[in-house]
């Protein structure tokens, strides 16, 4: 791809191996880390499969049926990095901004009843979040006198002012290019000193205005422009990926195959994965004599890794949803049950 997309410098591109040698012992001499930087994303079983998590560099897909938690487990990631000291952009076509913050919130409030031993359910919910910033407030007193009075309200809000700084949120839209995404990148990566990991909300929504061009070749040169941008700018950009509806009719599991537009997202990526409701994909055997298992099976979603560059291969990985907090329960553990290439159940 051309320069201009990412960078409007001319970066240094050719180095002898004795210039990369040197440059490491530098780095070494000074404490600094030499290599790709990684970023937890907060679920233990999923970091250790990708040797470590996030890394700098890397294009990250997360692909999955509508609806099926995408958002929820990518900014659970982010937030995950943001919590432990790092910064973090989430560029959102898909979500308001508040309705992001809702989210976390509600997601904060889960963690800070877990963290007092209650159950989860004692915690405020993200609809009870949303009312507070969706109603005026007769006592005008503000957010953190309105949040007091819901359950761990006050106490969600004290664990988010805690990275709300490191935490950006971009408005994108249709005008939203690739150029301002990496200005945008870089620019925070400047004022932060480090870069930020980087969430694109969601792929196929990156616009190219102007161009005649069609879908296949913009979700190329857009996927291609996110894997530069995660190079050039040292950071990793996790990238929501639209399922082809084409290809997900009744009887289907989706896989990499099966996101929207181009076989260069499949090329490209350092990690795929695709996140199902494990009802759809469980094999047939385990439902059979036990009808009421359905309905367990309903709360997890499956966390397939299909493409794994750096780390231990493929794994059939899973979540309990809780999304009526904004989040899936942070212990992941690997799938037990046989799972299908042909989806059982369509809902
Ligand atoms: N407040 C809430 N309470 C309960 N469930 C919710 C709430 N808000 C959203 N959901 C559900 O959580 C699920 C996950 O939402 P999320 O936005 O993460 O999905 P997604 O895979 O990104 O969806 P899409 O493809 O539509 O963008 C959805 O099925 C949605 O209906």
């Amino acid at each position: 791809m051309s320069e201009s997309r990412i960078t409007s410098h001319r970066p240094q591109r050719r180095h002898s191996v004795r210039h990369l040698l040197d440059d490491t012992d530098e780095a070494l001499r000074r404490g600094a880390r030499p290599g790709a930087v990684v970023w937890p994303t907060g679920f233990d079983l999923l970091d250790s499969t990708l040797n470590g998590g996030l890394r700098s560099g890397e294009l990250v897909l997360l692909g999955g049926t509508e609806g099926s938690g995408k958002t929820t487990l990518a900014v659970q990631m982010i937030r995950n990095a943001v919590a432990a000291g790092r910064t973090a952009v989430i560029f959102s076509f898909e979500h308001e901004a508040q309705t992001v913050v809702q989210r976390l919130l509600g997601l904060e409030a889960a963690h800070a009843a877990e963290a007092s031993d209650q159950p989860v359910s004692t915690a405020a919910d993200v609809h009870a979040f949303r009312s507070v910033f969706e109603a005026e407030d007769p006592h005008r007193a503000g957010l953190g006198e309105a949040l007091g009075r819901l359950a761990y309200g006050r106490a969600a809000l004290s664990m988010m002012d805690a990275y709300a700084e490191r935490l950006h949120i971009h408005s994108s839209n249709s005008q939203t290019t690739i150029e301002e995404i990496a200005g945008t990148v870089a620019q925070i990566a400047e004022e932060a000193g480090e870069p930020p990991v980087v969430l694109v909300d969601y792929l196929q929504k990156v616009p190219r205005p102007g161009v005649q061009e069609d879908e296949i070749t913009r979700v190329t040169i857009v996927t291609e422009s996110l894997k530069d941008l995660a190079m050039e700018l040292q950071c990793p950009v996790v990238a929501i990926t639209a399922a082809d509806r084409d290809s997900l009719g009744s009887g289907h599991r989706m896989r990499t195959k099966d996101l929207r537009g181009s076989s260069a997202l499949a090329y490209e990526a350092d990690v795929v994965l695709i996140l199902s409701s494990k009802e759809h994909i469980v094999s047939r055997e385990h439902l059979v004599y036990d009808l009421g298992a359905v309905k367990i099976y309903r709360r997890w979603s499956v966390i397939t890794v299909e493409k794994n560059r750096h780390g231990t291969g493929s794994m059939e990985l899973e979540v309990q949803k809780n999304f009526e907090h904004g989040r899936f329960y942070p212990k992941v553990r690997v799938v037990a049950e046989r799972l299908i290439e042909e989806r059982v159940f369509t809902t």
